[in-house]
C-alpha cells in the first residue's frame, strides 16, 4: 500500500534556560549564546532525528532534497529556526551534483516561519481568546487544582522564599523546574536545598501544569480554542493528499515548535501522556492507502531515542491504521467551526 509521509510536528532540540530565578547563582552570561538558545547538544538530537526520518521515509520520499515534496516551517524562535536546520542537515544532506562546496556535506534548504505576533498554528496556548482565559479560571477553581494547591502549599512557600518568584503558584511553579532542569543538564548544581526529590515534585508539577493547559476541566472546549486549530490545519492537509484528483504535491508537512505545541495537539487527540515532551520528540501522522484503495491515518510518537521505533498511538475510538475518514468524524468536536465567535464571552 502507498504512503504519503503526511505531518510531523517536533520540539526543538536542548536549550539553554528560558530566565533565571532572582537568587539564582548561574547568569544568563554562562551561556554561551545567552538564554532559550539551542545547544550543541539540542542541534545532535535534532541532526539525528533527520537521520532517522530519512531512514523512515525510504522510498517515500526522494532520497535528495524536492522542495515539491517537504514543506517546513518552525515559529520565529532561533530555537526551533536552529532545530529544523539541523534536523534538516541530518536528512538531506547533499548527493554528488546537489554539492555547491565539495568540502561541505551541507545545503541549505528553506525554513518558513511567520512573525511571532501573527502565529496562530505553532504557538500555544494562544492569549487571544477571552473564553480560554475564562476556562483557565475557572479551571482554578476545580477540585483537582484547589488540592493540588493545598498539598504543595510548603513547597510553594519554599520557593517563594529561597528564589524570590514571590508570584509562585502552581500553575507557574514550572518555569523555576525548567531553569533547574537546564543549568543541571549543563553540570550546574542546583542549591543544597534542591533535593532529588524536591525536583522530583517540581517535575511532577511541571507536568501537571500541561495538563492543566489543554486539559483536565473542559478538555474539549479549551482543545477546539487551542491545539485543534493545528489539527484542522493537519486534517486538511492530509484530506488533500488523499482527494482523488489531489494536485498536492507536498508529501511530508514539517512543523518545527515546542513542548506546548506538542502537547496542545495531543490533547486535542486525546493522546497525551501527561508528560512533558522531551527535547526533540516528534509526533507523526502518516497518511497510507490500503490495497482497497481505502486511505488511513497512522500516528506515532517518538520519545525515546533508546528504542527504535517509535511508539504507535491510537485515536481513542479507532484502530491503530484508523480510517481517515473516521480520524475525521472523530476529532470533529476538538475542531472550532468560528473560533473568532468561540472565543467570544
Ligand atoms: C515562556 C517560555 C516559553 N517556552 C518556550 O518557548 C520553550 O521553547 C518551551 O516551549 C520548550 O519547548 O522548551
Amino acid at each position: 500500500c502507498g504512503l504519503y509521509p503526511g505531518v510531523r510536528l517536533y520540539r526543538h532540540g536542548d536549550r539553554s534556560p528560558i530566565n533565571a530565578y532572582p537568587t539564582d547563582p548561574y547568569k544568563e552570561s554562562d551561556w554561551p549564546q545567552g538564554f532559550g538558545q539551542l545547544s550543541q547538544e539540542g542541534m545532535k538530537q535534532h541532526f539525528e532525528l533527520g537521520q532517522f526520518l530519512k531512514k523512515r521515509y525510504t522510498g517515500f520520499l526522494s532520497e535528495d532534497y524536492d522542495r515539491h515534496e517537504i514543506f517546513i516551517r518552525s515559529t520565529d524562535v532561533d530555537r526551533t529556526l536552529m532545530s529544523a536546520e539541523a534536523n534538516l542537515a541530518g536528512m538531506f544532506p547533499p548527493n554528488g551534483s546537489e554539492e555547491f562546496n565539495p568540502d561541505l556535506k551541507w545545503q541549505p534548504i528553506p525554513v518558513h516561519t511567520v512573525p511571532v505576533d501573527k502565529e496562530k498554528l505553532l504557538s500555544f496556548p494562544l492569549e487571544d481568546c477571552p473564553r480560554y482565559t475564562q476556562l483557565m479560571n475557572e479551571t482554578e477553581k476545580t477540585d483537582i487544582f484547589l488540592n493540588m494547591t493545598e498539598t504543595y502549599k510548603e513547597l510553594i512557600e519554599m520557593v517563594r522564599n529561597k528564589t524570590g518568584l514571590e508570584k509562585a503558584n502552581i500553575e507557574t511553579i514550572w518555569s523555576f523546574y525548567d531553569t533547574l532542569f537546564c543549568e543541571a543538564k549543563h553540570g550546574m548544581r542546583p542549591p543544597d536545598w534542591v533535593t532529588p526529590s524536591v525536583m522530583e515534585t517540581l517535575k511532577m508539577l511541571k507536568n501537571f501544569g500541561f495538563q492543566i493547559l489543554f486539559g483536565i476541566y473542559k478538555r474539549k472546549e479549551k482543545c477546539r480554542l487551542q491545539g485543534g486549530l493545528l489539527l484542522d490545519q493537519i486534517i486538511k492537509n492530509l484530506s488533500n493528499a488523499a482527494a482523488p484528483d489531489s494536485k498536492q504535491e507536498v508529501k511530508m508537512m514539517v512543523y518545527s515548535a515546542h513542548d506546548t505545541t506538542v502537547v496542545a495537539l495531543q490533547e486535542a487527540l486525546n493522546v497525551f501522556n501527561g508528560l512533558q515532551p522531551p527535547y526533540a520528540s516528534c509526533h507523526l501522522i502518516e497518511l497510507h492507502q490500503e490495497e482497497n484503495g481505502m486511505f488511513t491515518v497512522e500516528m506515532f510518537y517518538r520519545n525515546d531515542t533508546n528504542v527504535s521505533e517509535p511508539y504507535p498511538v491510537s485515536l481513542p475510538g479507532c484502530s491503530q491504521r484508523c480510517p481517515l475518514q473516521d480520524f475525521m468524524n472523530l476529532t470533529r468536536e476538538v475542531i472550532p467551526q468560528d473560533r473568532d465567535k468561540e472565543c467570544q464571552i
